[in-house]
């Protein structure tokens, strides 16, 4: 295995633009790094949780510290459940606290749920501060920490409370995965999996041939599928940065995946990744039931998920009850007039919106997916 370089890949979004680094040994530049992107910061304060803190957050500080930057730090616990209202509440409080400034960054170390909860943080904050990005999951360094979509969930649904708030940097230090446990670098897969699946389908044949090496740690293809997935996440977000259409493609997966997350509760039963991965699998199998998509792309797309070891069905052993699925369905960001637009596809690297799917139809996708 060769230790791959840095790549860059920068994000354009008109007269603003930031760069995200990939590659190994960067926590040790973030405070060079900040300073070039967020010049005159003299002080940050860093948003981590209690795992990735643990592991990083001095050596992140050490960084900011040797570059003149004078940190603070706030922990939250792991998990999902703290992308909620009270934590966000008190990560503002403390932000005020250690006298934030208008040009104070907040940086988000860890995974998508640091990133969401810091990064709305970022975004009301003094109606809004500079925002960094350092992901230390697959997931974030392939999604999560590009883009600017941050938020936390209600009780109502997954992420419904939020802003667009883009970063002046993001900072992917891919070694931070050689610590990342399996489970959640198979949850980070499914997200980078699905640029193949929306719009590359040579990525897609790419991931079917090395998928299983880059998730046993083969640093190079890690990098390249990284570096992959964020030239095509920022080529969407540069052309729709508001989702006013297009950037809807980055949801495929997600109507479905949200709804189960929403029925397990966003606990450990099931990751972000893990149910985006089943939904993934549900969105092609509607697009074949519908005459879209080929019945062997549908099947391809579910055959390499499995194989590399992710779930492709809501667990069995659960009791799983068609209506509610659907209810939360109902509540996704993408319904207009009251109809859900879905991410469909003609096939592996064809994704399309839709928004005249019959109801009967998902019904039987769940239905089948469920026995
Ligand atoms: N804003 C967006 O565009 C966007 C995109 C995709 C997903 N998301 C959100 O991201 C969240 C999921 O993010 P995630 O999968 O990164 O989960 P996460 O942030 O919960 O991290 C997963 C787990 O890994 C641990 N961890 C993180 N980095 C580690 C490391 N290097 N070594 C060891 N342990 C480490 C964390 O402590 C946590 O327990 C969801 O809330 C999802 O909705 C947002
Ligand atoms: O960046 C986007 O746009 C995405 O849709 C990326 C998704 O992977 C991510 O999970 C996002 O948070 C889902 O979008 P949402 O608007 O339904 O919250
Ligand atoms: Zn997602």
């Amino acid at each position: 295995m060769s230790t791959p370089a840095a790549v860059t890949v920068p994000v354009a979004l008109g007269e603003r633009r930031y760069d995200i680094h990939i590659g190994p040994g960067l926590l040790d530049r973030a405070g060079d790094l900040l300073r070039a992107a967020v010049p005159g910061a003299r002080r940050a304060i860093v948003v981590s949780d209690e795992t990735v803190a643990a592991l990083y957050l001095e050596r992140v500080r050490t960084a900011l510290t040797s570059a003149g930057v004078e940190t603070g730090a706030h922990i939250v616990p792991a998990g999902e459940a703290s992308k909620s209202l009270s934590r966000l509440e008190d990560l503002l409080e403390a932000l005020l606290g250690f006298g934030l400034e208008r040009g104070t960054p907040v940086i988000a170390l860890g995974g998508g749920v640091v990133g969401d909860l810091a990064g709305f943080a970022a975004a009301v904050a003094l109606r809004g501060v500079p925002f960094v990005q350092i992901p230390t999951t697959l997931l974030a360094q392939v999604d999560s920490s590009v883009g600017g979509k941050t938020a936390v969930n209600s009780r109502h649904g997954k992420n419904l409370i939020g802003a667009f708030h883009q970063p002046r940097l993001v900072l992917a230090d891919t070694d931070t995965l050689d610590t990342l446990p399996r489970r959640e670098l198979r949850a980070g897969y499914a997200e980078t999996a699905k640029y193949g699946l929306i719009g590359d389908a040579a990525f897609w044949d790419w991931l079917e041939a090395h998928g299983t090496a880059l998730l046993d740690g083969d640093a190079a293809l890690r990098t390249e599928a990284i570096a992959t997935s964020c030239r095509a996440k920022a080529a969407v977000v540069a052309a729709d940065e508001r989702e006013a259409g297009q950037r809807a493609l980055l949801n495929l997966g997600h109507t479905f995946g949200h709804a189960l997350e929403a029925e397990t509760g966003y606990g450990d039963a099931l990751l972000h990744g893990e149910a985006v991965a089943i939904g993934m699998v549900m969105a092609f199998d509607l697009s074949h039931r519908l005459g879209l998509c080929p019945g062997q792309d549908a099947e391809r797309v579910r055959r390499h998920l499995a194989a590399v070891g992710l779930p492709v069905r809501p667990d069995p052993a659960r009791t799983w009850d068609v209506e509610r699925l659907l209810g939360h369905m109902a509540r996704d960001k993408k319904v207009k007039d009251g109809r859900i637009t879905f991410v469909l596809a003609r096939g592996i690297g064809r994704a399309h919106l839709q928004d005249d799917v019959p109801a009967d139809a998902v019904r039987s996708t769940l239905a089948a997916s469920l026995t």
